[in-house]
C-alpha cells in the first residue's frame, strides 16, 4: 500500500489552528463604522490575569480607572460576566460596574441595581458538605473549596495531581444532587441551576441600556463559548484570550495586557 507522508497528513487533519485568531478591529475604526457598542467582560483570564488562588486577584486602582473610563464613554453600556459570586466581583472590580452576571448567570444584577439569584442553594450547601468530607486528604494537598452559595467551585491549580480525584468526586456529588458540572480552568464546578454566560448575555441586550448596541463579548475560558455565540447571534462578535481551541469567538488577543491596550483604545475613541 502506498504511504501517505506524516507532515502532509498533518496537514489534511488538523484543524484550524485556534492561534490563527485575528486581533480585534481597531477601536477607532469599530466606533466610527458600527454602531454603538456594548462590552461584555470576564474577570479572571480577561480583566485580572491568572493568579494562584481565587483570593488573590484583589483590587487594582488602573483597572478601576479603566472601568470608569469605559462606562463613560459607552454610556454604561459595560456588564462582567464571570464565574464569580457578585459580591467577590465587586470586591475585585470596587463596586465600579453594575451590570454583572455571577456563577456564570445564576445571579444577575441589571442595570438598574435590581438583582436575580436562581439556583439550588441548598443542594449546593449539601454538596459542599460532602465535597469537604471526601477531599480532605485532597485539601490538605491544596484543593480548594470556593463555596459561592448557588454553586460551588473546587480549584486544583495547587494540587495538579488531584485532578482526577476532584473529577471523580464532582461528578459523583453533581450526580447525587441533581448539580450541573461545569470544568474550567484547572477548576471543577457545580452549579445549582441550568444556566450560562449567552443566555445572561441575552438578558442584558433586552434592556436598557444595552438595548440596540452590538455586542462585544471578551472572554478566556470554555464557560464563555456560550456568550461568543450571543454575541454573534445578535450581530457582534466575541474576543478569545490566548486561545488555545476552535472557538466561536471572530477575534483572538494574547493576553491580559493586549487586552488592557485594546480596552484603553477603545475608550479613547469612544469619547
Ligand atoms: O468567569 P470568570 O470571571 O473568568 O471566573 C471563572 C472562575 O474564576 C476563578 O477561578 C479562576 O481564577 C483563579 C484566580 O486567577 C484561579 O486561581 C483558578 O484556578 C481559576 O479557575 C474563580 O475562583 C471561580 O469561582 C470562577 O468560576
Amino acid at each position: 500500500m502506498r504511504k501517505i507522508r506524516p507532515d502532509l497528513m498533518t496537514a489534511v487533519i488538523a484543524p484550524t489552528d485556534p492561534r490563527d485568531l485575528a486581533p480585534p478591529p481597531a477601536p477607532a475604526s469599530l466606533i466610527r463604522n458600527r454602531g454603538p457598542l456594548a462590552l461584555f467582560l470576564d474577570l479572571d483570564g480577561v480583566l485580572a490575569p491568572i493568579e494562584s488562588r481565587p483570593e488573590d486577584v484583589v483590587p487594582d486602582p488602573r483597572r478601576s480607572r479603566l472601568l470608569d473610563a469605559l462606562i463613560a464613554a459607552l454610556d454604561g453600556r459595560v456588564a462582567v460576566l464571570s464565574g464569580r459570586a457578585l459580591a467577590d466581583v465587586d470586591r475585585i472590580l470596587e463596586g465600579r460596574v453594575v451590570p454583572v452576571a455571577g456563577v456564570h448567570g445564576l445571579e444577575r444584577r441589571a442595570a438598574d441595581g435590581q438583582v436575580e439569584s436562581r439556583g439550588a442553594e441548598a443542594d449546593v450547601a449539601l454538596a459542599v458538605e460532602g465535597l469537604t468530607q471526601t477531599l480532605s486528604a485532597q485539601i490538605a494537598d491544596g484543593v480548594e473549596i470556593e463555596n459561592k452559595g448557588v454553586g460551588v467551585a473546587v480549584h486544583y491549580r495547587n494540587a495538579p495531581d488531584r485532578a482526577a480525584d476532584v473529577r471523580h468526586a464532582t461528578t459523583t456529588l453533581a450526580r447525587d444532587h441533581g448539580l450541573h458540572l461545569q470544568p474550567g480552568h484547572m477548576v471543577v464546578e457545580l452549579k445549582g441551576g441550568d444556566t450560562d454566560k449567552g443566555r445572561a448575555l441575552a438578558a442584558f441586550l433586552a434592556e436598557p441600556p444595552f438595548a440596540g448596541a452590538r455586542p462585544v463579548m471578551i472572554g478566556d475560558d470554555r464557560t464563555d463559548e456560550a456568550a461568543f455565540r450571543a454575541a454573534e447571534a445578535a450581530g457582534g462578535f466575541g474576543i478569545l484570550v490566548d486561545p488555545r481551541w476552535v472557538s466561536a469567538a471572530r477575534y483572538g488577543l494574547a493576553d491580559t495586557r493586549a487586552v488592557s491596550d485594546w480596552l484603553t483604545q477603545l475608550a479613547e475613541a469612544a469619547q
